[in-house]
């Protein structure tokens, strides 16, 4: 069994270096940098050397002879990647480890390589994991969702390793849409916890956030029961909490008023844009989803939006 990591970000990155103790793993970036002589991903991971199991190429038809591909490009870009290789991912098992939802169709990742690539086999791994927790080797469990759940039984058996754990699921509507839209909500409790609002105010975002991901992963057809799990519930838990995630981190910054790198990739915003159109053409409340879209789109300040949430009519939980 081989796998190739297609993009070399830090999550690609991490996968790779955890993947390497099961099999050959080659990581494709557009850009090797100085990857194949250093043995280290400076720019998007510093500090974890690659195992000998593991090899980097630019060469897309090197990459694409493994077995399984991993397909870590941020959620916006992942389409691109995929028409312009369709050809040498005919057939292949695709894992999609991107969390957000499109924002020219409203599709997540599954969706998007299953009319990309129609004979490929389309899943996607999500759940609560740093990057640099995965490379340290720290223990991780996450969600891995495919349809055909002999597929996705191989499929875990064969991603998971000594510090990677897979729970499996053949609900990807509930898997994706949970690892996309806790980026929009941990977006919102950053901006609460930066303008001062409070712990407390972040755990009521955190709760009524997770109503709104609930309303819609239903909506479309999700289990609720995924949800709960680590792709959901899970993943917002560490999104919402931590100053290790860039969606938070965004957050802080509208708070606190203060510049944020436009080079960062958050994927959460795009996200609340393209969720918020989803809500709004299926007659969905999603107050929170609406206030992070307003606050991104410079519609709304803090201040207007947290008194939207809070003068809403009042309504039994
Ligand atoms: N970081 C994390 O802890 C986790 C991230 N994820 C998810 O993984 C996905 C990727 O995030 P992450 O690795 O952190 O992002 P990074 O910002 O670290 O890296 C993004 C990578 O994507 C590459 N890239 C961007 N556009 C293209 C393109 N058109 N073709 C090929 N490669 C491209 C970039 O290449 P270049 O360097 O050349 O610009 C870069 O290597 C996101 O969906 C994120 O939500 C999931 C769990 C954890
Ligand atoms: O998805 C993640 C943790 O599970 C990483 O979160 P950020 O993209 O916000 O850094």
């Amino acid at each position: 069994m081989t796998v190739a990591v297609l993009g070399a970000g830090a999550f690609g990155t991490a996968l790779a270096i955890s993947l390497a103790q099961n099999c050959p793993v080659t990581l494709w970036a557009r850009d090797l940098g100085d990857m194949a002589r250093s043995r280290e991903n400076a720019k998007r991971l510093p500090g974890f050397g690659f195992p000998d199991t593991l090899s980097v190429t630019a060469d897309m038809s090197i990459a694409s002879r493994a077995d399984i591909l991993l397909l870590s490009v941020p959620m916006q870009k992942l389409r691109a990647l995929l028409q312009d290789n369709a050809l040498l991912l005919a057939d292949k098992r695709l894992v999609a480890c991107c969390k957000g939802i499109e924002l020219s169709t409203g599709l997540g990742p599954v969706t998007v390589i299953q009319e990309c690539v129609p004979s490929a086999t389309a899943a996607v791994l999500t759940g609560p994991s740093f990057a640099a927790d995965i490379a340290r080797g720290l223990p991780t469990a996450l969600t891995l969702a495919c349809k055909n759940d002999a597929a996705g039984e191989k499929l875990q058996q064969l991603l998971t390793t000594p510090n990677l754990r897979l729970y499996r699921t053949t609900d990807t509507i509930g898997a994706e849409l949970g690892g996309a839209l806790k980026n929009v909500i941990a977006i919102a409790c950053g901006t609460a916890m930066g303008a001062g609002l409070g712990e407390s105010a972040r755990a009521a975002l955190m709760t009524r956030g997770y109503a709104e991901m609930q309303r819609l992963a239903a909506h479309l057809g999700a289990k609720p029961g995924t949800l709960s799990g680590l792709s959901g519930f899970g993943d917002l838990t560490l999104t919402c909490t931590s100053t290790q995630s860039r969606n938070y981190q965004l957050g802080l910054s509208l708070g606190k008023e203060t510049a944020f790198d436009p080079d960062t990739t958050v994927e959460g915003a795009a996200t609340a844009i393209a969720v918020q159109d989803v809500a709004q053409r299926a007659g969905l409340d999603m107050p929170i989803t609406a206030a992070v879209a307003g606050l991104l789109e410079k519609r709304l300040d803090v201040q207007t939006a947290m008194n939207a949430l809070l003068t809403r009519p009042l309504k039994e939980e």
